[in-house]
């Protein structure tokens, strides 16, 4: 295959240089077993940028990104450099990467694998064959409306500013890659908001409702509040196919999926773009759990979330399904055959470092043929 894939990796902080280490071990197999072929370039963000080049996102890595057909990142942050000032901090680098490349859609799919079904805290019954996908919008909302800030006040008093902002077509374009993702898997929709008491939210629920009426009328679709979302989710999670929702909502609600199955350490997600003239897609690959300091440095972070992140770049990134297919049976065979991390350890099953994790797929990659 030609050497035309650009893909740019950034390991970033904590636990990422380690699960991105996997990632790597598993695109050298492909290399050198399938003959597939990257272009790849490598370089920091997050507080290792800010240590190397004193910001978190330098511009030639994001010119990096910008030229890049896909994007692999691990994680940013980590109490290091929690005292620098907001605007400095690793988290900054992260959503100004989204930002800039308009990755306004991040598709974060909680999936049980069968073997895992009893790792999870809640009831086998309650979680065992979910496969839902959670879409969140990446460069609105909370996250990035002004103004923002503290101020302190003339009586020394202290005030804190964030603000909601959605427009309605940036509400329009995720909904519209929700209807399309969910037309390909169980046509349901749940669009989850606030609107009965945050007016952003309720012009949410209503460009949703006008936009199904625009040709996506075969969608069942249903609109939640937030708090009972939360609460569905724990209750009976399979009722969802897909939900939509905003990017602080999003946020909360995917690490709460995670934990239906099993794992922070088990979600993938994939944030896209529009594609451009030439029909090229934007796009960042990273796993939804963050920089795990509690773990960091000791090899026992899981990496299977950032592998399947991997592999969902292989599907909407290149296309390249079957890779991806295979990437995710190799996933499923080494659960199978009882290697479990820490944090999905379960009774009798066989306790394995970051390391030997990545080394297991890769030995069922080679067994797939
Ligand atoms: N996308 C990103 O880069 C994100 C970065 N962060 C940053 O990460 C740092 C830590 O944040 P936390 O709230 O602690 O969230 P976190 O996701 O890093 O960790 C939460 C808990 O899950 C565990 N965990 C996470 N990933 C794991 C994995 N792969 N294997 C095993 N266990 C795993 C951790 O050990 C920890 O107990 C902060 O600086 C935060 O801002 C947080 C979320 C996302
Ligand atoms: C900028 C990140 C730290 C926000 C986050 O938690 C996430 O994207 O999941
Ligand atoms: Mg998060």
């Amino acid at each position: 295959m030609a050497a035309n894939k650009k893909l740019l990796i950034l390991p970033g902080d904590g636990i990422g240089p380690e699960v991105m280490g996997e990632v790597r071990r598993i695109i050298g197999w492909f290399e050198k077993a399938r003959g597939l072929s990257f272009d790849i370039a490598e370089d920091l963000v997050g507080g290792a940028a800010i240590d190397a080049y004193g910001t978190p996102l330098a511009d030639k890595t994001l010119d990096l990104a910008m030229g890049a057909d896909a994007v692999l990142l691990g994680a940013v942050g980590g109490p290091k450099w929690e005292p620098l000032p907001f605007e400095i901090r690793p988290e900054r680098g992260l959503l100004k990467l989204r930002k800039e490349m308009q990755l306004y859609a991040n598709l974060r799919p909680a999936i049980v694998f069968d073997e895992l079904a009893d790792a999870s805290t809640l009831k086998r019954e309650v979680v065992a064959g979910l496969d839902i996908l959670i879409i969140r919008e990446l460069t609105g909302d909370l996250y990035f409306g002004t103004p923002r800030g503290v101020e302190t006040l003339p009586d020394g008093t202290r005030r804190g500013i964030n603000t909601m902002v959605y427009t309605s077509p940036e509400v329009r374009r995720v909904t519209k890659i929700a209807f399309d993702l969910a037309r390909k898997r169980g046509s349901k929709v749940c669009s989850v908001d606030k609107a009965n008491v945050v007016e952003t939210t309720e012009m949410w629920r209503e460009e949703v409702i006008k936009l199904h009426g625009e040709g996506y009328e075969d969608i069942q679709l249903s609109h939640m509040y937030v708090d009972n979302a939360a609460m569905q989710l724990v209750r009976n999670p399979k009722q969802f196919d897909v939900i939509v929702t905003g990017n602080i909502f999003g946020d909360i609600l995917s690490d709460e999926a995670a934990m239906l199955t099993g794992s922070l350490g088990m979600l993938p997600s994939a944030s896209l773009g529009d594609p451009d003239e030439t029909g090229r897609r934007r796009a960042l690959y990273e796993p939804v759990h963050g920089s795990a300091p509690d773990i960091a440095g000791q090899g026992i972070a899981n990496p299977l979330a950032t592998v399947l992140s991997f592999a969902m770049m292989l599907r909407y990134s290149f296309d390249l399904d079957e890779a991806a297919n295979q990437v995710e049976q190799s996933v499923r065979n080494v659960l199978a055959r009882g290697l479990r991390t820490g944090d999905i350890m379960q009774p009798g099953m066989t306790r394995v470092s970051t390391q030997a994790m990545g080394e297991a797929i890769v030995e069922e990659l080679a067994k797939l043929g």
